[in-house]
């Protein structure tokens, strides 16, 4: 479908009518959880989390059915600063692997039931050094929030927004540090894996770029400036999913910062995300604190690419399977406390 914005205050118009949750469908999941057959809140955060989905879905006993994940892939202007442990080209050469089936996340997808669609955005050409300019212009940030709106699934009941992007974890600290504060060494981690000179030239690149960039606009306005296209794809689709009611698990510190710009454009724009787990990326917890989001596993992973939202899928159709499954106490005939 065709993206129902063309420029930034359209989006902005767009997270300003967002549909909120489903109150009754709340409401009725929590009065079903409570007759369960279990001990009150013997299932801990999967009943937290059932009735959260409950209430996007607004229905009291929800089924996970058809999960999509999107990959969106990007390069960065700044990777040719030496900001990664890996070159810029791994970004395509995985977009090539996703698409042969080779990749972590091809895997838990199969796993897990879910779709995997990839998106490839404009790779020949990176964004600009955000250090210099601004990493994209208008009509080349519309264009990745675009091919985010429109990747959503209108039939899909669950989704993972994941990224590929050689140099992103730089553009993600970039952001944080720009929306939330703090000093560049606090949200400059390791990504792929950078030695200490890496990272000392990744923090000088954060805080140059945030230097320049910071207290221009707004949390969409900062995408712009120092995100990337597969940052903006994915905060594109978390979009789209609000206005379908689908409910989203976000992955790690990547995804974490798209999700942020959308957030500091429009408080409660995260309402209908978990976050899924907490990322090995030093600065994940600092980020989802900020955000009021606990993730539901920690597994040290530092990977991306939607992996660990992929298998906090597996954690929410248990739950889900729990809250819509499970006899009550009547039903049973089990005595109640
Ligand atoms: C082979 C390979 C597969 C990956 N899959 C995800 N990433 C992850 O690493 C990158 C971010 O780290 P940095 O900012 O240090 O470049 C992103 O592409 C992210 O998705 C990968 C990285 C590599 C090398
Ligand atoms: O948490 C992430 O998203 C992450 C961390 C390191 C490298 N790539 C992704």
């Amino acid at each position: 479908m065709t993206a129902a914005f063309s420029d930034m205050d359209a989006v902005r118009t767009l997270l300003a009518e967002q549909p909120s949750v489903h109150e009754t469908a709340v409401a009725a999941a929590a009065a079903r959880n409570g007759q369960l057959t279990k001990p009150p809140g013997a299932l801990g955060r999967l009943e937290d989390i059932a009735i959260w989905y409950a209430g996007w879905r607004g229905v009291e006993r929800p089924t996970v059915e058809r999960p999509q994940i999107i990959v969106f892939a990007g390069n960065h202007g700044v990777a040719a600063q030496g900001v990664s442990a890996f070159p810029a080209e791994v970004t395509a050469q995985m977009v090539a692997n996703f698409q042969h089936g080779g990749a972590a996340i091809n895997q838990l997808a199969k796993t897990f039931g879910a779709k995997l669609d990839v998106h490839a955005l404009s790779l020949e050409v990176p964004t600009a050094d955000f250090t210099q300019d601004a990493a994209m212009s208008e009509v080349e940030v519309i264009e990745a929030l675009s091919v985010g709106w429109s990747a959503v699934d209108a039939e899909a009941d669950v989704l993972v927004v994941g990224e590929m992007g050689i140099g992103n974890t730089t553009s993600a600290a970039a952001l944080a540090m720009a929306l939330l504060g703090g000093a560049a060494g606090d949200w400059a981690g390791r990504g792929t894996g950078v030695d200490d000179a890496g990272l000392e030239i990744k923090t000088r690149v954060v805080n140059e770029g945030v230097t320049l960039h910071a207290g221009h606009g707004d949390g969409l306005e900062m995408l712009r400036r120092l995100g990337g296209r597969e940052l903006a794809g994915m905060a594109g689709a978390i979009m789209r999913a609000r206005h379908l009611r689908i409910p989203v698990l976000l992955d790690g510190f990547i995804c974490t910062a798209a999700a942020l710009t959308l957030e500091k454009t429009r408080a409660g724009a995260l309402d209908h995300c978990t976050a899924s787990h907490l990322s090995a990326e030093s600065a994940h917890g600092r980020l989802l604190d900020a955000l009021g989001k606990t993730p539901l596993m920690a597994l040290d992973l530092r990977l991306g690419e939607g992996s660990g939202a992929a298998l906090s899928l597996g954690v929410l159709k248990g739950a889900v399977a729990c809250l819509s499954g499970m006899a009550t106490f009547a039903e049973a005939g089990v005595s109640d406390a």
